[in-house]
């Protein structure tokens, strides 16, 4: 008999951006990639679930490569696993998905190498991989994360939200962050910045002491990057009209898009969903919990013969 340790690292789903939070606001959501990890002979990913059906299945996979970067950056060696992924995150949808790929793989290094990470030095690793912190950190936290990355230094606050609904409506096509990034002007004006930070100051300020009202009128006052976006996404001024006739705090795309994300009060997700739904049929259009826990991880013994 074999005693095999086998371990499960289950990490959230994450929009970013709340409207002029570019960069720097995300909430982490009730959707899950999760991996069983038992260690194996040479590397080997697994998929089990239609979205991470065509993920590269062996050293090439995202998750390995941010693991081996991890493992290298202590100077430990990365010993190799059998990794069976499982997720209800759609790719390039702008729910996150490469950043909980990127959380998973330093998770896949914290435990395989023992590294004993804090939450604060994973989403450091991870903010200087994916170059901004508002996908990861909340991934890594839960809830809401205002976060500021610089080369030097990475800054989160944490926020755990509890008065409102959150609906995303996702489209049946993909939209790639770079591609939606290359969008986006080189140049900004001294007065432009100052009014889009005032816009996305107010939205922290009322994200903190939880008035919706305010939240939802500063998340359709993006000037950072919806602008430039939009002409991509066709569903965000319609659903952004459907959801204020009905009586919703705020919309905005989710992330870079293609999702849009709708603010409600407490209670009315579900009708919020079932209102839009009908005239969205090539969207999966849901209520959707905030995940307050972030990336966790489990660990089993199994008894191999
Ligand atoms: N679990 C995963 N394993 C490997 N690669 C992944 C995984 N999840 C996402 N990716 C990669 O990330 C890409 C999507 O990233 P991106 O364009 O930033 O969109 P988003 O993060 O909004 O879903 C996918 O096309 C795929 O290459
Ligand atoms: N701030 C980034 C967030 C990208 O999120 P994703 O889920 O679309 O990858 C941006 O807006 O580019």
């Amino acid at each position: 008999m074999l005693a095999m340790e086998r371990f499960h690292i289950t990490v959230p789903a994450s929009t970013a951006n709340l409207g002029p939070g570019f960069d720097s606001v995300g909430m982490a959501l009730g959707k899950y990639l999760e991996l069983t990890v038992e260690p194996a002979e040479r590397w080997s990913f697994v998929p089990l679930t239609q979205e991470v059906a065509l993920i590269p299945q062996g050293t090439d996979n995202m998750m390995y490569e941010v693991a081996k970067h991890v493992a290298d950056k202590f100077d430990v060696s990365l010993p190799s696993a059998r990794v069976e992924v499982k997720s209800n995150i759609p790719l390039a949808r702008g729910l996150g998905s490469s950043a909980s790929a990127i959380i998973a793989g330093i998770e896949l290094a914290n435990q395989l190498c023992e590294l004993t990470l804090s939450n604060e030095e994973k989403i450091r690793i991870a903010s200087l991989l994916e170059g901004h912190p508002d996908n990861v950190a909340p991934t890594v936290n839960g809830g809401i994360v205002v976060g500021c990355h610089t080369e030097a230094k990475t800054y989160t606050v944490s926020i755990v939200p509890k008065d409102v609904d959150v609906v995303v409506v996702i489209p049946n096509y993909e939209l790639k962050t770079d591609d939606a990034r290359n969008a986006l002007p080189s140049q900004f004006s001294f007065k432009g910045a100052v009014e889009a930070s005032a816009v996305s100051n107010v939205l922290t300020g009322a994200l903190l002491i939880e008035d919706w009202k305010t939240v939802g009128e500063m998340m359709e006052q993006d000037s950072f990057h919806e602008p430039y976006r939009e002409q991509f996404v066709p569903e965000l001024s319609f659903v952004r009209r459907k959801a204020k006739d009905f009586g919703a705090f705020g919309t905005a795309l989710s992330g870079a898009g293609p999702t849009v994300l709708c603010l409600v009060e407490k209670g009315r997700g579900e009708e919020l969903a079932a209102a839009l739904a009908p005239s969205l049929t090539h969207c999966l259009v849901e209520s959707i919990q905030i995940d307050v826990n972030g990336v966790s991880v489990e660990t089993a013994t199994n008894e191999h013969a």
